[in-house]
């Protein structure tokens, strides 16, 4: 497992020459953002060996999330300094709220959960601390904190999904289309344009807004393990002990 590097973004280019913003983004979140791509739970995705009961609590859970997530990209919509930025966002703004809200209705229908349960689900606090971050982040903070915040969430779903992709598709539809919308190349291609706008705003900030946007992306990555730990194990993670150092 890689180890954390807490150095700044400068110091982290004089030992990895040619290192991206975003590479010094992830390092900086070690070891969570390897645990968080890396996690059992993603790895029984692709192996075909979920839990049905497990994979109804995370999609419950993360129907919530996905909820927030729209927000906060409308959010960004709205901050993002050109059309072009924008036009991205909206793209994916609209992918959740169509495709992806489609497969999350017929996924509870196959799986038995009914709409009185995911429409009222309460948020456990989990995903409420996500949705204190992603939201406070882009409705609060600049256009970069906010697109900090999305691509960890993103960038990790990408990895898992990639590697889960090289696997024969599990026989359970929900299993095998949650993979390919992660591993598609129209995925990879928006992750990879959230890496390339945060690898030419991030280097421009001060070492201050750089080091409070590696804060972000080191707190969603733990935010992510912790939400795949509560869907794993239907034990609810307290944070505060989990992760002391986020
Ligand atoms: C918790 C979580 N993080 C990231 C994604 C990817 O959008 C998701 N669906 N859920």
């Amino acid at each position: 497992m890689p180890t954390s590097f807490a150095g700044s973004f400068q110091e982290y280019k004089t030992t990895s020459p040619g290192a991206r913003f975003t590479d010094w983004l992830a390092a900086r979140a070690e070891p969570y953002w390897s645990q968080a791509t890396d996690h059992a739970f993603t790895q029984a995705i692709g192996n075909g060996s979920m839990p049905e009961d497990a994979y109804a609590r995370y999609l419950i859970e993360d129907y919530t999330f996905i909820t927030d997530l729209v927000s906060t990209l409308a959010y960004l919509v709205a901050k993002a300094p050109a059309m072009s930025s924008k036009t991205r966002l909206a793209g994916f703004l609209a992918l959740l709220t169509s495709e992806e809200n489609d497969y999350f209705l017929r996924s509870f229908e196959a799986l038995g959960v009914a709409p009185q349960t995911y429409q009222a689900a309460a948020q456990g606090p989990v995903t409420r601390a996500f949705a204190d971050l992603l939201l406070s982040a882009s409705a609060n903070g600049s256009y970069e904190e906010g697109l900090t915040c999305l691509l960890c969430a993103e960038w990790c779903y990408l990895t898992w999904g990639r590697r889960e992709a090289q696997k024969p598709r599990p026989d359970a539809f929900y299993l095998a289309e949650w993979i390919d919308l992660h591993a598609v190349p129209g995925f990879q291609d928006f992750v990879g344009w959230i890496r390339t706008e945060m690898d030419r705003l991030g280097p421009a900030l001060p070492e201050g807004d750089q080091e409070r946007l590696a804060g972000h992306f080191r707190h969603m990555s733990a935010l992510e393990v912790a939400f795949f730990d509560f869907a794993w194990t239907g034990a609810t993670p307290d944070l505060a002990e989990e992760f002391p150092r986020i």
